[in-house]
């Protein structure tokens, strides 16, 4: 019996969000007495992956086909099932991420598991019933489920818990074969075509967002957008009608119907604060909101709030962040 943490890799290095759920995934493991193994997907190195040490983890099955390099919901499912089954896991936690939601509804299937998504705290195991927090209502409410069944998947919410660092200690790194075949990648995609990002730096990933909304008057001033964001090597961001007026592209929309971030710092730059926006974004860590209106709804769910014409506060604002860097 274990605890199996599924940590998405890119580029070599593991996310960050993985190491918020490798960490969760050691501390449940601890909690029920057992110890947390790892399943790595995407391109990683040996080296990276031995150091989820640090966050609890004591092995990390790795399978190094390089079809996997990239996001396969059939082959990844069937390589996260068939860790589980090695490793009779009990319990599988991973990422609220697009890759975790699209793997957690299929792997619950296939393992007859029960599954609680946006997971914001650790769970408790009082008396034989295993009950999670998680968010509800696009964020507005939170609802405490009973996981019943003998397996549980529990997909984290980014930034519901801190990484830990236990400083040198490693994990060991074993190769693993789910023994895929072609049928399993019959869903992979023909060709990856990254979105430009002002900076380079992907919107659902970012630490740091800055975003914009109708009160930036135009396409032409999202340069102030930009300027902060390279300064804090943020991603930019914006509400629903700057997308549908094509001031901005569609992928930076974020919201209800658009995506759903959790960073560090969303600094949000004449944005009203509508519910379908925040609905997007409340999840952030810190919220800076920047609006000449002291009235704005986005206030009521700011840590810190500027009353303020965003034409004079952003080029302040990114001054002062070049004179930290
Ligand atoms: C079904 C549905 C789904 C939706 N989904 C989304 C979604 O996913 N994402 C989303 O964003 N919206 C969504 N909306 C739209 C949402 O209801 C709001 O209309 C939208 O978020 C408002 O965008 P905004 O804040 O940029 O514009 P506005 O509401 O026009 O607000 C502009 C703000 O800028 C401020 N401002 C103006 N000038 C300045 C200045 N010079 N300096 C500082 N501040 C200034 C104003 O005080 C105001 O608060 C949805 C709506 C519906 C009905």
């Amino acid at each position: 019996m274990s605890v199996l943490v599924v940590v998405e890799c890119d580029g070599g290095e593991v996310k960050k969000s993985s190491l918020e759920v490798a960490s969760y995934g050691s501390q449940v493991a601890q909690m029920l007495g057992t110890t947390a193994t790892a399943v790595a997907v995407g391109e990683a190195t040996e080296a990276n992956l031995a150091k989820l040490g640090e966050q609890g983890i004591s092995k990390v099955l790795y399978d190094a086909e390089p079809r996997l390099k990239d996001f396969v919901n059939g082959a990844y499912t069937k390589l996260i099932a068939a860790a589980a089954e090695k490793e009779s896991a009990q319990v599988i936690v991973l990422a609220n991420s697009n890759i975790g939601a699209a793997v957690g509804s299929r792997l619950s299937v296939r393992l007859k598991a029960s599954l609680a998504t946006n997971v914001v705290e650790l769970p408790k195991n009082d008396g034989g019933s295993f009950t999670v927090k998680r968010g509800a209502f696009s964020g507005k409410a939170f609802a405490d489920v009973v996981l019943s069944g003998d397996r549980k998947i529990l997909a984290v919410k980014k930034n519901s818990i801190e990484a830990l660092h236990e400083a040198g200690k490693t994990a060991t790194v074993e190769s693993f074969s789910a023994s895929l075949s072609d049928a399993d990648f019959a869903d992979a995609p023909k060709q990856v075509v990254m979105q430009d990002q002002a900076g380079g730096v992907l919107l659902p990933e970012a630490d740091r967002v800055v975003s914009g909304g109708r009160g930036m008057k135009g396409p032409e001033n999202w340069h102030l957008i930009e300027d902060l964001a390279k300064a804090l090597g943020a991603a930019t961001a914006c509400s629903k009608p700057v997308s549908d007026v094509d001031w901005r592209p569609h992928h930076e929309h974020v919201g209800q119907t658009g995506i759903t971030v959790s960073p560090n710092l969303y600094i949000a730059c004449g944005i009203s604060g509508a519910i379908q926006h925040l609905a997007g974004v409340n999840s952030s860590k810190v919220i800076v909101v920047i609006n000449k209106d002291p009235e704005a709804p986005f206030f009521k769910a700011a840590d810190y709030g500027i009353v303020g014409d965003v034409f004079e506060v952003l080029p302040k604002l990114t001054q002062a962040v070049k004179e930290l860097n």
